[in-house]
């Protein structure tokens, strides 16, 4: 039996008032895989990742994880099944220290399974797992420090912190590098580049760092008014002269 893909969309489109925001994406993802997801602002990149983790739900086609189709799922439930995601806005607690922010992550991916009674021995867990978290990124050093004083990059590593802390198999990272100084670059992409080998998990990736994607992935899949325009290895994407045209074309 072969391995069904663990994300796949097929005809997925969204329209809202008439504005066709998404129109007919067919993206097959295999387990394990790195896919770069890149295109203009305004492309439809971050519906997509909307409509993948059941932020929005699609007026037209079909998203599966794992060859299932979660349609009817809502964000919590897709995320019990292994879905992980950041978001382009910072969801951290400013006030509360790096491992409490990581904690509360972890706790809570514990919390479905857990009785009054074996809450401490899952809140001792969920340290634990909080500073192995940190210690992935990066961080260690800075555990009793309160988020909201992170520099913008470590606020970056502390979000894929909170996000390896619910162990997801898949993975959606939305411009991770958005706002950080070049200095941050090359840490940041060490880190989603181990996380994805360590793990061994789907990582799907918006970013504007076009050099950084190509660096990375596997495979880009380039979106452009919110059609996909390719999707392929980035050396046949890259020389593909469509693609060219209407992405690099537009300055992004
Ligand atoms: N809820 C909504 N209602 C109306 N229009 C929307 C909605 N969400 C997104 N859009 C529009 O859909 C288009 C795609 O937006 P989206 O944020 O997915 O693009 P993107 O490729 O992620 O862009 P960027 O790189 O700038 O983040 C944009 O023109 C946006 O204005």
């Amino acid at each position: 039996m072969t391995t069904p893909p663990a994300v796949a969309t097929r005809g997925l489109g969204l329209t809202i008032g008439g504005a066709r925001i998404l129109v007919d994406v067919d993206l097959t993802v295999p387990a394990g895989e790195m896919l770069g997801v890149i295109g203009p602002n305004g492309a439809g990149k971050t519906t997509l990742f909307n409509l993948i983790s059941g932020v929005l739900r699609p007026t037209a086609g079909t998203v599966e994880l794992d060859g299932e189709d979660v349609a009817g799922l809502s964000i919590t439930r897709r995320a019990r099944r292994g879905l992980g995601r950041t978001f382009q806005t910072s969801s951290l607690f400013p006030q509360l220290d790096l491992v409490e922010n990581v904690r509360l992550a972890s706790q809570a991916k514990e919390g479905a399974a857990m009785s009054v009674l074996a809450f401490p021995l899952a809140s001792d867990r969920a340290t634990v797992t909080a500073r192995d978290c940190l210690a992935q990124v990066g961080l260690s050093h800075l555990e009793t420090v309160a988020a909201g004083n992170l520099s913008h990059g470590d606020k970056r590593k502390l979000e894929i912190a909170v996000l390896l802390a619910t162990d997801p198999s898949v993975i959606l990272l939305d411009e991770p590098m958005a706002g950080v100084g070049s200095g941050d670059v090359p840490g940041l992409t060490e880190i989603i580049r181990r996380m994805h080998r360590e793990r061994g998990c789907t990582v799907l990736l918006v970013e504007h760092h076009i050099e950084v994607v190509l660096g990375l992935v596997d495979r880009v899949a380039v979106m452009h008014h919110g059609r996909l325009l390719a999707c392929d290895t980035p050396e046949v994407v890259m020389a593909d002269a469509t693609v060219q045209s209407a992405y690099l074309g537009e300055g992004a």
